[in-house]
């Protein structure tokens, strides 16, 4: 579970049953994710890759007996919340996401928790593809003003590439660093391995003016906020 997410106004009729559902959900999507990385690196000969293209081809006529149309949009989890499953960077039901906790770490502050990016991530060889990190960074940042109060969109995303990022593991951390209003500023960084920071990050969230009515009127900043409590964000 990432921090920022919002009570849902649909009650859980069965909340054991929606987590063994979410929990198959979550293991589908973990045997894609390494189906994935082995697409990328597998080695075997064309015959098995052949084989394999037709197995994997097979399995998605499976899924697809009763799949929906489009996108999952927010749907309610087990415990209440409202969850973008399909999200590429948390959704829990997204082979192509990491995938990453993003966890609220103080006041106004969040961080991603350590997370390894493979070869289905590769840009320069042997390192993280740039536009990968900006994904890893715009969700990282964006929790930020969710978990005060504030979820906004993302109006820019300034990335300053200090250095390549080796492909392994990476994390990142963002935390507040101005508001105005509707208006949340917000700087980060993404750090390799060995802790070091490789690009540092600013973006600014706004609120839409078509979501304003239902966050309560931002006086000021962070600490003059009052959101609804039923609307307020998890930890
Ligand atoms: C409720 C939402 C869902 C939340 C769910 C929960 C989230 C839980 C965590 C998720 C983490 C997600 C992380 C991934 C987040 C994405 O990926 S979001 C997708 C990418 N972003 C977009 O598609 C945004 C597209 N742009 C827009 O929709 C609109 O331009 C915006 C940004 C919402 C603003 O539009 P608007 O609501 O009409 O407001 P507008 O009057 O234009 O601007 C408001 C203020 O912002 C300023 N502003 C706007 N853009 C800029 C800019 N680029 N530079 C400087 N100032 C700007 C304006 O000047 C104005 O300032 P003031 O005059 O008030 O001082």
């Amino acid at each position: 579970m990432t921090a920022g997410t919002y009570p849902s106004p649909e009650p859980v009729e069965d909340p054991e049953a929606l987590r063994a559902d979410e929990a198959a959900y979550r293991d589908l999507a973990d045997a894609v994710r390494e189906l994935l990385d082995l697409t990328v690196r597998t080695r075997v000969d064309q015959p098995e890759r052949a084989a394999v293209a037709t197995e994997v081809r097979a399995l998605s006529a499976r899924l697809s007996a009763r799949a929906q149309d489009g996108p999952l949009g927010l749907e309610t989890t087990s415990d209440g919340r409202l969850r973008d499953h399909g999200n590429p960077m948390v959704g829990m039901r997204n082979p192509v996401a990491p995938p990453l906790t993003v966890r609220q770490t103080g006041e106004g502050e969040a961080a991603a928790d350590p997370f390894v990016l493979g070869a289905a991530y590769e840009g320069p060889p042997g390192h993280v593809h740039g536009g990968i990190i900006a994904s890893v960074l715009d969700q990282v940042l964006g929790t930020v003003p969710a978990i005060v109060g504030r979820p906004g969109m993302t109006a820019y995303l300034n990335l300053t590439y200090r250095r390549p990022t080796p492909l392994g593991q990476v994390s990142g951390r963002a935390r507040v660093a101005g508001t105005d209003g509707w208006k949340t500023t917000v700087t980060g960084e993404l750090l390799d391995a060995d802790g070091q920071v490789t690009v540092e990050a600013e973006g600014l969230f706004v609120v839409p003016r078509w979501a304003r009515q239902y966050l309560g009127t931002p006086t000021g900043d962070a600490g003059d906020f009052e959101a609804p409590a039923e609307a307020g964000p998890d930890a």
